[in-house]
């Protein structure tokens, strides 16, 4: 090998949508480049404009663009692949550039824009002559000569060079941004951009202001940067999101946008994962930021720190059963085999259960029963009792947010007890009558041998603080004792420890009070013991944790990501607007919002469409997905067809809903669907249906939302009686709906549709 090959992480999404015969030439370029980049089939030769940017031959149409990049440690001469072009593509004012912000190479594309801002901005374009062409493909592209239009207010009128010098876009491309008058014309320039100049354009023309983006967007991607780093390629490409090009490209290519996450994080993410914390950390996001991405990697920088021993030290959880199982197949592909048996993969319930299992002696374990099981428990004792006052919602809910969220053993602990945000206020020969309630009820519940999951939860939590207090004592006795946490003992007895040393949490909103107290007794306060990954916004279950009174301090340990890779920004754009107005905590006293929150894909808006009746609803749905289908089936130039199964789903309000959704569409228009349950996709339908709580953690390409009726969502029927008697709970139940739809909508990458019949929900932005 006589050259060293990367490929810029632009040019390689470039590359995964092109043919796959111009993919096979771009290998065999590649490997015969790495052997020698001067054998004259290449025909490597410098751009004019810019001394440091070369194109090379890849076949009779197609040219790479390279940098070259200093020489590595080795002797052996670096060079990086910045595009993939069409020979008519490659002109002389190409240029790469390292970025004053991020120090990063950027390659400067201004063919990016239209002739008329080029224009505009008094830039001309001059094509590269290259052999292949005929004399008329030399020929500059025509400068249009229609009678220009009236000058119309640039888009970003108020900003001046300076400032976007500042905030870090590409000197190339100040004049052209400065220059755009409407939003096509910024849409063109952010996509072809380089990545930091992308995200602040994007910024600045939703409405950001200066400070805004420099606050939000470049101070969070700056990296201390030493005198002379603008000529310093060979620094600048280490610090760049490139692949290396060796033989295994082919796969790479082959697996497509996909595995990006794997290896690029963005600055942003990646300071997050690889930052060291003296205690627990947070990171919050609107939907599609990548918060998922950045706790699979802290996993991975965790489990690759670890002292080589025995036993699972880390522990990786979430809410639910089928989310676990989606983090553990992509922590799978993220990190080696041997690290994998290093950590603990469970969801939070599961947890609770092995701590029980742990404290309970064989054959005593009590059964799990549902909520709606539990509560007609409840209904019969007061009916037994002859309780009119409260009805058993309330005092379900009295016994889950109070009684077991802040673990409460005793009646005089429940008279003492805060029951702010509980709506209807108890004095105090109410709280006895109520306690007496719950006492029974609880009785009851232990005598039929079963138990919620919150009283499960609750009860390891008690277990788990128990234990942790033990370990406290024993530590405040033999304070030498050094062996780690996660070890056994030389003598191989087991002795008491934490069960880990670093727990990382996933849709963290959705955690209850004793979820918390069980995590934070599992392990020892110290040096990133807990990182926590979730969004408030996509709060789904009722329930409501400030970190700090369960042990859990956070402050100056938060960070947040603003940049969405999943939906097009005209999907976010509505999805924000659904939870506009409404309050948000940040798990702790403070609040959060999604200001900031943006996307560089851009698509078709959202469809909005009203229906008379159900059978017009299922049946123009019908046409919908037929036509989805035909889009995404349709064969490619070199002839594959894509698989859609998996990629379409159809999303409702609640579990009766879906069945019909699933059945009408079977039996009358032939659609074959998919059940989404609590173990994930069931059957193997190519249509996904399943309601919201369902699609929680999930992406598809399109999504129709359908039976998004005013009196469905929210559930009028069931919470309307809320208004009067509990305004409080009436405030939380609207809550829960609001982000239900939210999460629902920011699940889809390319197409969103919504519809309904009768009066549209209101919390549609219609
Ligand atoms: N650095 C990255 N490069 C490429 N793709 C990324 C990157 N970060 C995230 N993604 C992609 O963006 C999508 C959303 O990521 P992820 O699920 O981690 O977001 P999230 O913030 O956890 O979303 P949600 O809150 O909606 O569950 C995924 O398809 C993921 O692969």
């Amino acid at each position: 090998m006589t050259a060293r090959l990367s490929l810029y992480q632009k040019a390689e999404n470039e590359l995964y949508k092109m043919d796959s015969s111009v993919k096979t030439k771009f290998y065999d370029f590649c490997h015969q480049f790495r052997i020698n980049p001067d054998h004259p089939s290449l025909d490597l030769q410098p751009l004019k404009g810019d001394s440091r940017i070369f194109r090379a031959k890849i076949d009779r149409s197609y040219r790479a663009l390279l940098a070259r990049a200093g020489t590595g440690a080795d002797g052996i001469q670096q060079w990086l692949i910045v595009a993939v072009r069409h020979r008519k593509d490659v002109y002389e004012e190409l240029t790469v550039a390292i970025n004053r912000i991020t120090g990063e190479i950027e390659f400067v594309d201004l063919g990016v824009v239209g002739q008329s801002v080029l224009q505009r901005a008094g830039l001309r374009l001059t094509p590269a002559p290259d052999e292949q062409a005929t004399p008329a493909e030399h020929t500059p592209a025509p400068v249009e000569t229609r009678e220009p239009a009236p000058p119309a207010e640039p888009i970003l009128a108020s900003c001046a060079p300076e400032d976007l010098r500042r905030l870090g876009v590409v000197d190339a491309l100040i004049a052209i941004a400065l220059t755009v008058t409407d939003d096509e014309e910024l849409d063109q320039l952010i996509a072809g951009a380089p990545r930091l100049t992308a995200e602040v354009l994007t910024g600045l023309g939703s409405g950001m202001t200066v400070e805004e983006v420099e606050r939000e967007i470049t101070l969070p991607a700056a990296t201390p940067l030493e005198p002379g780093f603008e000529n310093d390629m060979a620094t600048a490409l280490t610090r760049t999101a490139v692949t290396t090009v060796d033989d295994d490209i082919r796969n790479v290519l082959a697996e497509g946008d996909f595995r990006a996450w794997k290896v690029y994080l963005h600055p942003t993410q990646r300071k997050i994962v690889e930052r060291n914390y003296n205690g627990p950390a947070r990171v919050s996001g609107g939907p599609g930021t990548g918060k998922t991405i950045v706790a699979l990697h802290r996993v991975a920088r965790l489990a690759a720190a670890l002292p080589s021993g025995p036993g699972r030290p880390i522990l990786l959880t979430t809410y639910t059963k089928n989310l676990t199982a989606d983090l553990r197949s992509r922590l799978t592909s993220l990190i080696p085999p041997a690290l994998l048996g290093r950590i603990d993969i469970k969801h939070i319930d599961q947890l609770a259960q092995s701590v029980l299992n742990d404290n309970t002696s064989p054959g005593s374990q009590r059964s799990l029963i549902t909520d709606d099981q539990a509560m007609d428990v409840l209904r019969e004792v007061l009916f037994e009792h002859d309780e009119q006052r409260w009805d058993a919602e309330f005092l379900f809910d009295e016994w889950e947010q109070i009684v077991l969220g802040q673990s409460l053993a005793t009646r005089q602990d429940y008279f003492k007890a805060r029951r702010a945000g509980m709506g209807r206020a108890l004095n105090r020969p109410e709280r006895a009558a109520v306690w007496k309630l719950l006492d029974q009820f609880a009785l009851r519940l232990n005598g039929l041998g079963r138990e919620t999951w919150a009283q499960a939860a609750e009860r390891a939590a008690r277990y788990e603080m128990e234990r942790a207090r033990k370990i406290q004592i024993r530590a405040e006795h033999k304070p030498d004792d050094s062996t780690p946490n996660h070890l056994d003992d030389a003598s191989g007895t087991r002795r008491l420890r934490h069960r880990y040393q670093h727990i990382v949490v996933d849709e963290a909103q959705d955690l209850s009070p004793a979820h918390w107290k069980m995590l934070r007794a599992m392990a020892a306060p110290g040096p990133d013991d807990l990182f926590i990954a979730g969004d408030t916004h996509q709060r789904i279950y009722d329930r409501q944790v400030t970190l700090s009174t369960v042990g859990i301090n956070i402050r100056g340990r938060s960070s947040k990501l603003t940049l969405s890779y999943r939906t097009t920004q005209e999907i976010l754009d509505q999805a924000a607007k659904i939870v506009r107005g409404a309050a948000y905590d940040d798990l702790d006293d403070g609040t959060d919002t999604l200001d900031g929150y943006q996307s560089l894909l851009r698509g078709p808006a959202p469809e909005y469409v009203a229906c008379t009746d159900w059978t017009d609803e299922i049946t123009q749905l019908a046409q919908t997905l037929g036509q989805w289908r035909a889009e995404i089936t349709r064969p490619a130039v070199d002839g594959t067809v894509r698989d859609p199964s998996g990629h379409l789903a159809v999303c409702v309000a609640d579990g009766e809903m879906a069945d019909r959704v699933a059945a009408d569409l079977e039996t009358k228009h032939g659609i074959t669907t998919t059940t989404l349950t609590k173990d994930g996709p069931q059957g193997d339908g190519e249509v996904h249906i399943g309601t919201m709580h369902r699609f929680k953690g999930l992406e598809y390409q399109r999504l129709a939302i359908i039976g998004a009726s005013d009196g469905i969502i929210p559930r009028t029927a069931f919470i309307d009686k809320y208004a009067t008697t509990d305004p409080n709970r009436y405030e939380r139940e609207l809550k829960k709906s609001r982000n239900q739809l939210f999460v629902a909508t920011t699940r889809v990458r390319d197409a969103l549709r919504i519809s309904w019949h009768g009066r549209p929900s209101p919390f549609l932005p219609l």
